[in-house]
């Protein structure tokens, strides 16, 4: 049903800042906003969200119900100090848990120049500009340099902070003909998902209902209350070593990953990245080393259990997709004989 979403929002060529410009609040909010019911979407994006949307109505018949709506989000924000502001559970969280599903405040598209960044930015409403300019933004070196390079509007450093870039799903054939041509990646800022540090073990996954232009953030294990509310920001991340996360977190987004993991003793992280180095070799070998079907299955079981004991809770996501699908099948009809069995 859901995809996970993928790369968070990077956009070089977005980054710009006008001295001219200053609006940026100061003061960081440690609440939770209220949710935006009119997502601020680039013109050119329109057509398309709309046949989305409505071909979602067309194929949904519960499309409004209300299960989706999480009226009162287990969730608080603190300040970390090392890590600026995060979430927390505000009272212990079962796995599968719903925890927020959120409207985006933004939406915008890849290859924008900084003029019609800047002219669309300027149509924010006052209570859009504020919520957005409360947000953290990139403090780099190479997010500011691109900044004063570009010249582009003075919100680029927090938009590539928070949105998520994805790809965007296709239209169901009978709007074809109807449409221009479609966009294929779109960014996404969500007000309070964009509170949500990375984690490199994260307790949550995240993923858009595209059929009601929500991201959704589920519980992937239990959560104690007062324990980090985290994710993933960038797919591909399990069989990479710590110090391989730690530069791709470093150049896609500007930050040093201070997550539990990347910050523990060297015995931990050496474990940690032989695990992972073990995954990526059992990856390989799934489809590239002549298995057998059983062999296959004892490869896939191998990877799990490095999963289990790396405390990995989401679904990965492997190089290559074939080996991801394979693993989610693999997985999910494990549970199903287990099930079965306890009936
Ligand atoms: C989407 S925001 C998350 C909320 C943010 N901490 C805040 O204060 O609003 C992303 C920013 O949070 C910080 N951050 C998120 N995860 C981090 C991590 N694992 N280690 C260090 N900083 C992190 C980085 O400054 C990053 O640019």
């Amino acid at each position: 049903m859901y995809f996970r979403s993928f790369l968070r929002g990077v956009n070089r060529k977005q980054f710009s800042y006008s001295n001219k410009r200053t609006f940026f609040f100061n003061a960081a909010s440690t609440q939770l906003v209220g949710s935006s019911t009119t997502p601020h979407i680039v013109p050119s994006l329109i057509p398309y969200m709309v046949a989305l949307l409505l071909a979602a109505t067309n194929n949904n018949e519960n499309c409004d119900n209300m299960d989706h709506i999480v009226a009162d989000p287990p969730l608080e924000l603190y300040d970390t100090k090392s890590a600026g502001i995060a979430v927390r559970a505000s009272r212990d969280i079962k796995r599968g848990e719903l925890l927020i599903s959120e409207l985006p405040l933004l939406i915008w598209e890849e290859g924008m120049s900084p003029e019609q960044l800047r002219h669309w930015t300027d149509q924010l409403t006052p209570s859009a500009r504020q919520t957005l300019f409360n947000l953290s933004k990139r403090s780099d070196k190479l997010a500011i340099e691109a900044e004063e390079k570009d010249n582009t509007d003075e919100s680029a450093r927090i938009r590539s902070a928070n949105g998520f870039d994805l790809e965007l799903p296709g239209i169901p054939l009978s709007f074809h003909g109807k449409l221009p041509p479609q966009p294929t990646r779109a960014s996404f800022l969500f007000p309070n998902i964009s509170r949500i540090n990375h984690s490199c073990l994260p307790s949550c996954g995240h993923a858009l209902d595209w059929t009601r232009l929500r991201m959704e953030i589920f519980a992937m294990r239990d959560i104690h209350k007062g324990e980090d509310i985290s994710i993933e920001y960038l797919p591909q991340m399990i069989t990479l070593s710590t110090e391989e996360r730690k530069a791709k977190l470093q150049t896609t987004f500007g930050f040093s990953c201070a997550c539990q993991l990347c910050s523990s003793d060297n015995e931990t992280i050496e474990q940690s990245d032989r695990r992972r180095k073990q995954l990526k070799l059992s990856s390989r070998n799934l489809f590239g080393a002549g298995l057998n079907r059983q062999q296959m299955v004892g490869e896939l079981e191998r990877m799990r259990v490095i999963l289990q004991e790396e405390g990995y809770k989401v679904l990965p996501e492997f190089e290559q997709e074939n080996i991801s699908k394979a693993y989610a099948v693999f997985t999910q009809m494990r549970s199903n004989f287990i099930k079965q069995d306890e009936e």
